[in-house]
């Protein structure tokens, strides 16, 4: 099977889903949030305050690279992951992409009291997440392979409904060539 890329807004569920996905798969997990928090020592709202959102979405770019080439691998990518358009594309021919889609305001329901978002916080989180929804919404089904509702549903039901999915999905993926230029160190 080939990787397995989640996608999808703040609170769909990617972290949390994706750890399911991959106990339930025996694959590796990765969050490139968590790989982005653990290299540069910071919670990820220090790194927009220091490097401002430009520099956050460098270091996504360079770490979805790295951790997308994993063979296998289950990986939950940011929320603003298919903003760049390298970053789609690097998704789109790597591996599965699914979609967690949610309304918007079952999402500030899974964010409201988490303060590690700097996109949300705002005095207006619900308002920001359903901007953030309208513009990023065609992104995100532009490269899904699958789309998956998580409404109400719990997440261990919704992992026992990706299963089959991505069983059956045989999406045709082209490996990165070993050649390409490593994106430069950051
Ligand atoms: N289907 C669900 N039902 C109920 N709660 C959920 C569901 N999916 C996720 N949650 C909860 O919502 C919160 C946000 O989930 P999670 O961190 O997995 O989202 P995310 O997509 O990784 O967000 P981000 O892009 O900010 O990293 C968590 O507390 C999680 O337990
Ligand atoms: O939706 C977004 O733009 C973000 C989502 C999170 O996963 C983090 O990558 C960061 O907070 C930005
Ligand atoms: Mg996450």
């Amino acid at each position: 099977m080939p990787p397995v890329f989640l996608v999808g807004m703040m609170g769909a569920g990617k972290t949390t889903i994706g750890r399911g996905l991959a106990r339930a798969l025996s694959r590796q997990f990765l969050d490139v949030d968590l790989v982005l928090e653990e290299r540069c020592g910071v919670r990820v709202p220090t790194i927009f305050e220091l490097e401002g959102e430009a520099g956050f979405r460098r270091r996504e770019t360079h770490a979805l690279d790295e951790c997308s080439r994993i063979s296998g691998v289950v990986l939950a990518t940011g929320g603003g992951a298919v903003l760049a358009e390298e970053n789609r594309r690097m998704l789109q021919q790597r591996g599965t992409v699914v979609y967690l889609r949610a309304r918007a305001e079952e999402l500030y329901q899974r964010t409201r009291y988490d303060r590690n978002r700097p996109l949300l916080q705002t005095a207006d989180p619900l308002g920001r997440i359903t901007e953030l929804l309208r513009q990023r919404e065609p992104l995100y089904e532009e490269i899904a392979d699958l789309v998956v509702d998580t409404g109400k549903v719990s997440v261990a039901r919704l992992v026992g409904r990706i299963l089959p999915m991505l069983a059956t999905c045989n999406k045709p993926v082209r490996p990165p060539a070993d050649d390409l230029p490593p994106l430069e160190c950051l």
